[in-house]
């Protein structure tokens, strides 16, 4: 695989109160360029450890990650994150929040405007453009951060639960926006997520962890048609694939006695 993001043997160590926790055993991964890719484990199994490593939020305690060969330094524009807490400027309106970042990068005052607009567009905020967050559903938040995070254009997204917080019928909805987002203006995605279905439904791959240490457990292909649908999610197809998941998040112990 020519990978866009590379694991390599990342160990990551907390101290916790004078003991060492091991948050990440020797975990690695590769992603394609615009694969999408969703991480999926029980709690504290180290997701968001590993996507700040990615980040360049966190050091390894070990190993290296890579993005285009490269190891990772610290963060970079080249990497959009995107947590569950939307984290939008109070004070800025929809398009000043999605402007933000450009001007941060040095775009110029029309281009900044005409990429935030493109941007909003594509999250479906157009009629919300000049509207503060504090006027925002948490959903049309979200969208405005996933935009925000769009128009800087990194060639990476790394989504750490970012529909969490969100109501079953709205996070249906930003998954279908996010998948059409991402067919139109594809990315390399790595998401993070508690929810078997939103890690099947969103995935080219759904790697399943284990805690106690940190590890990756099961990494399943999901092969599922485009552009994802109704009909797909209420596919016999998806279906299987959801118990497959499912059995690997929620009964690893047996998966593991099982094998030699
Ligand atoms: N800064 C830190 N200092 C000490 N321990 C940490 C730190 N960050 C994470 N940990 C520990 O590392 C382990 C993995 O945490 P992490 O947040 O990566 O898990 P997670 O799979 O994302 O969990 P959740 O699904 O609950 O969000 C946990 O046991 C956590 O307590």
């Amino acid at each position: 695989m020519n990978a866009k993001i590379a694991v390599d043997g990342v160990t990551k160590t907390f101290d916790l109160s004078g003991e060492p926790l091991v948050a990440l055993d020797d975990v690695s991964l590769e992603i394609a360029d615009n694969e999408f890719v969703t991480v999926v484990g029980p709690s504290g199994c180290g997701k968001s450890t590993l996507l700040n490593v990615l980040a360049g939020l966190e050091a390894p305690s070990a190993g290296r990650a890579l993005v285009d060969g490269v190891p990772v330094s610290g963060p970079g524009p080249d990497r959009g994150v995107i947590f569950q807490q939307y984290a939008l400027f109070p004070w800025l309106t929809v398009r000043g929040n999605v402007e933000f970042g450009l001007k941060i990068a040095g775009v110029p005052k029309v281009e900044r405007r005409s990429r935030a607009e493109h941007f909003i567009d594509v999250v479906g905020l157009a009629d919300f453009a000049d509207v503060l967050p504090k006027a925002l559903s948490g959903g049309m938040r979200q969208r405005c951060a996933i935009a925000r995070a769009y128009a800087v254009n990194p060639e990476i997204l790394l989504m750490d639960e970012p529909f969490g917080a969100l109501d079953a019928l709205t996070r249906v909805k930003l998954q279908d926006q996010l998948l059409s987002a991402w067919d139109r203006e594809r990315r390399t995605v790595l998401f993070i997520t508690h929810d078997v279905d939103e890690a099947v439904y969103l995935a080219d791959r759904v790697v399943v962890m284990a805690s106690r240490p940190g590890r990756i457990h099961d990494v399943v292909e999901v092969d599922l048609p485009h552009p994802r649908t109704e009909e797909v999610r209420l596919s016999a197809e998806f279906t299987a694939l959801r118990n497959r998941v499912w059995n690997s998040v929620y009964h690893q112990g047996t998966v593991a006695e099982r094998t030699p």
